[in-house]
C-alpha cells in the first residue's frame, strides 16, 4: 500500500480564462494571468492511497462519497498514469491497483472562490507525487480536471499560456514572478455570497463561445494587449497599472457574460457597490491603491498593498457595516488588529448592514506541498 497526502493553493485571476477552443481537452482561447493565494488561509488537502487489494477507485469530497464517473476525474487519473509508465519512475504493477482519494476544501465548494482550481491542481499533484512524477511538467493534465487548475501548480504570478498545437502540449502554466518578488501585495476577498452557484463556469463559458460576439473582440484584440501590459507592470510592480488593467480585464469578462446569450449574470447589487467604494476610494486617493475582480460569483477579491490595508479596511467596514465585525470568524486570515484601523472618510455611506458573509484577508503564495 502507498499513500501521499498534499495540499495545493487557491489562484485567482487578473486576466480572465473565459472560453475554450476545445472543450475535451480544456484548451482556452486566450491566455490568463492569476497570483496563487497562500495555502495558510485557503486551500485543498488530498490524500490518496493505492492497493493491490482495492477493488475500486474511490472519491470522498468532503466527507461525501462522489461518483468515480467523472470523465475530467478519469481523464487526470489515466493522464498520470500515462505519464508515470513513460517515466519509469514507478513499478507497472503500481500503476494498475485502484486509488482512494479523500479531499477537502477547508473554504465553500462550487461558490466561485476557484474549488475546482486547488481542487483538480492537488489530485493531479497528489497523484504526480504517489507515482514519483511531481517534477514533470503536470500543469497540461491539471487542466484538463479544470482550466483554471493548471495555474495552481506554481506559486507567486503564473500564466497560463494558451498555446497552438491542437493536443494541448504547450498549453500549459508557467511561473511569471516567485510567491515573495512582491511581499507586499494582499489579497483581500469579500465573500458576498458562499452558495452553490446557479450557472458553473464551464457552462457559462460554453454559451458564451457559441453567443458572443464580444468575446471574439476580446480575445483577439483586448486580452493579448492586457497580458502583455500586465506582466510588464507585475514586472516593474507598477500598481497602478497593475490595479487598472486588473479591474478592466474584469469588467470586459462580466460583459462578455452579459453579451452571452441568454446572458450569464454573475455579479449582484453588493458586487457593484464594492465596484463603486474601490472607484471612489482611488479617486479620493488620486492613484489606483485598490483593484477589484470578480470571477464567474457576486464575491469580490481586491489587489492591494500591505500599506494600504489598514485604511482600506476601514472603509469596507464603512460602506458594509457588519454585526459579525470583531467576531473572529468575520475576518479571517491575517490577524488585523480592528483598534489600529483608520477613521474612514466622511465621504463613504453604509449602502446597508451585514451585506458581506465573511472577508478573508490574504497574500500570494506557494505551491502544492506534500505534507505527508
Ligand atoms: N477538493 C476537490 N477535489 C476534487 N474535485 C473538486 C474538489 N473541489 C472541487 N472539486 C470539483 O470542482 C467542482 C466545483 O467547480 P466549479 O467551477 O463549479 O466551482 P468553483 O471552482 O468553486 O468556482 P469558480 O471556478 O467559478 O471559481 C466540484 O463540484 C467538484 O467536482
Ligand atoms: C471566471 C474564471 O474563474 C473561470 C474559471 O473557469 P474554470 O477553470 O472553473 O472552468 P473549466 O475549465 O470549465 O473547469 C476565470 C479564471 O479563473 O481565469
Amino acid at each position: 500500500m502507498l499513500s501521499v497526502t498534499c495540499i495545493a493553493p487557491v489562484n485567482i485571476a487578473v486576466i480572465k480564462y473565459w472560453g475554450k477552443r476545445d472543450e475535451d481537452l480544456i484548451l482556452p482561447l486566450n491566455d490568463s494571468v492569476s497570483a496563487t493565494l497562500s495555502t495558510d488561509h485557503l486551500c485543498t488537502k488530498t490524500t490518496i492511497t493505492t492497493c493491490e487489494s482495492f477493488a475500486e477507485n474511490k472519491i470522498i469530497l468532503n466527507g461525501k462519497e462522489e461518483s468515480f464517473d467523472n470523465p475530467r476525474l478519469l481523464r487526470c487519473l489515466e493522464e498520470i498514469k500515462k505519464r508515470a509508465k513513460a517515466s519509469n519512475k514507478c513499478k507497472p504493477e503500481i500503476l494498475k491497483w485502484n486509488v482512494h482519494v479523500k479531499t477537502e476544501n477547508n473554504f465553500p465548494t462550487a461558490a466561485g472562490l476557484a474549488s475546482s482550481a486547488s481542487g483538480y491542481a492537488c489530485l493531479v499533484y497528489t497523484l504526480a507525487c504517489l507515482y514519483g512524477i511531481e517534477n514533470e511538467e503536470i500543469s497540461s493534465i491539471a487542466r484538463q480536471g479544470s482550466g483554471s487548475a493548471c495555474r495552481s501548480l506554481h506559486s507567486g504570478f503564473v500564466q497560463w499560456q494558451k498555446g497552438e498545437h491542437p493536443d494541448g502540449s504547450d498549453s500549459v502554466a508557467v511561473q511569471l514572478v516567485p510567491h515573495d518578488f512582491w511581499p507586499e501585495m494582499r489579497i483581500i476577498v469579500l465573500v458576498v455570497n458562499d452558495a452553490r452557484k446557479k450557472t458553473s463556469s464551464t457552462g457559462g463559458m460554453s454559451t458564451s463561445v457559441k453567443t458572443s460576439k464580444l468575446l471574439k473582440y476580446r480575445v483577439e484584440e483586448c486580452v493579448p494587449k492586457h497580458t502583455k501590459d500586465l506582466v510588464e507592470a507585475l514586472n516593474k510592480k507598477d500598481f497602478e497599472t497593475f490595479g487598472k488593467i486588473t479591474m478592466q480585464d474584469s469588467n470586459q469578462f462580466h460583459a462578455v457574460c452579459l453579451d452571452t446569450y441568454p446572458p450569464c449574470v454573475y455579479m449582484n447589487d453588493i458586487s457593484f457597490a464594492v465596484v463603486n467604494m474601490v472607484h471612489q476610494f482611488n479617486a479620493l486617493k488620486k492613484e489606483v491603491k485598490v483593484a477589484y475582480t470578480f470571477d464567474a460569483g457576486p464575491n469580490a477579491c481586491l489587489y492591494l498593498l500591505e500599506k494600504d490595508v489598514p485604511e482600506v479596511l476601514a472603509v469596507v467596514n464603512k460602506v458594509f457595516p457588519n454585526d459579525k465585525l470583531g467576531d473572529p470568524e468575520y475576518i479571517k486570515g491575517i490577524a488585523v488588529d480592528l483598534s489600529e484601523l483608520p477613521e474612514a472618510q466622511a465621504e463613504f455611506t453604509a449602502s446597508g448592514n451585514n451585506l458581506l458573509k465573511y472577508i478573508i484577508n490574504t497574500k500570494v503564495g506557494e505551491g502544492p506541498k506534500r505534507i505527508d
